[in-house]
């Protein structure tokens, strides 16, 4: 069975506001919303969980319960998250062993909650792609030039850009590959992830790319909700099922 993970445990908000940035509106509804709703979209996905801080589990299922459909409400799970986005996607994989046991492969599609404009086409290639791959980033072609500095004060070095890329989600795998990987590392490797794919990448397990959007941008900063804002208003997100 293929199943969507959204990552949403934070409970900080780079942008200074008092909620957790995935909670806060765009146009009408919460972000995280708009995430849920295109992986809901999404028939290839038998349910989606989403890794959630304790602290604001009810009031994520609040959020459901105002903005899903009921219908869809089976389809949806609340799982606590841990205290980082790799604590939370193995929190939701033990989730999902306990109700759908592990004698087939499942495969997991993760999202970051604070990235609402992902479309139902990324999420389709991806669940192509890890049937034929287990790992799967999403990219986009670096468009700055990227430097190396272990200081902050001097640029050690600047790699060359045709092999620079951003990494986005969705980030796809084989369930138990990914989890056998993780139970693997040692606590300094995993003190080096920033995201799920470099699991992979440092027991050497290829991962293969999709191709990106830049609107499927991370909503980090002040700026980055501004910027989500004005795509909002010039109908970038995907409402089509409202
Ligand atoms: C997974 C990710 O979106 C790839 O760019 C990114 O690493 C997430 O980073 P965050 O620190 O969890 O926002």
């Amino acid at each position: 069975m293929i199943f969507g993970v959204i990552v949403a445990g934070g409970v900080g908000s780079r942008l200074g506001a008092d909620m957790p940035k995935q909670f806060l509106k765009l146009a009408d509804r919460p972000i995280i919303i708009y995430t849920l709703n295109t992986f809901l979209q999404c028939p290839e996905l038998e349910d989606i969980y989403i890794g959630v801080h304790p602290e604001w589990l009810e009031y994520m299922a609040r959020l459901v319960q105002e903005y899903i459909p009921e219908q869809e409400w089976l389809r949806v799970h609340l799982v606590p998250g841990g205290t980082e986005r790799n604590e939370t996607i193995m929190n939701v994989i033990k989730q999902i062993e306990q109700e759908f046991g592990n004698e087939e492969p499942h495969y997991i599609i993760t999202q970051d909650g604070v990235r609402p404009f992902v479309t139902r086409r990324l999420i389709e290639e991806h669940v192509k792609a890890v049937l034929q791959y287990d790992a799967v980033d999403t990219a986009i072609p670096a468009v700055d030039t990227i430097i190396l500095s272990e200081d902050g004060r001097t640029v050690k070095d600047i790699p060359e850009r045709k092999y620079l890329y951003q990494s986005q989600t969705p980030q796809s795998f084989r369930m138990d590959l990914l989890k056998n990987l993780y139970l693997g590392l040692t606590q300094e490797e995993k003190g080096i992830l920033t995201d799920a794919c470099k699991i992979c990448i440092v027991r050497q397990v290829p991962v293969h790319i999709v191709a990106g959007e830049v609107s499927n941008m991370k909503i980090t900063t002040a700026a980055d909700y501004k910027i989500a804002q004005v795509m909002a208003e010039n109908g970038e997100l995907d409402t089509k099922s409202w």
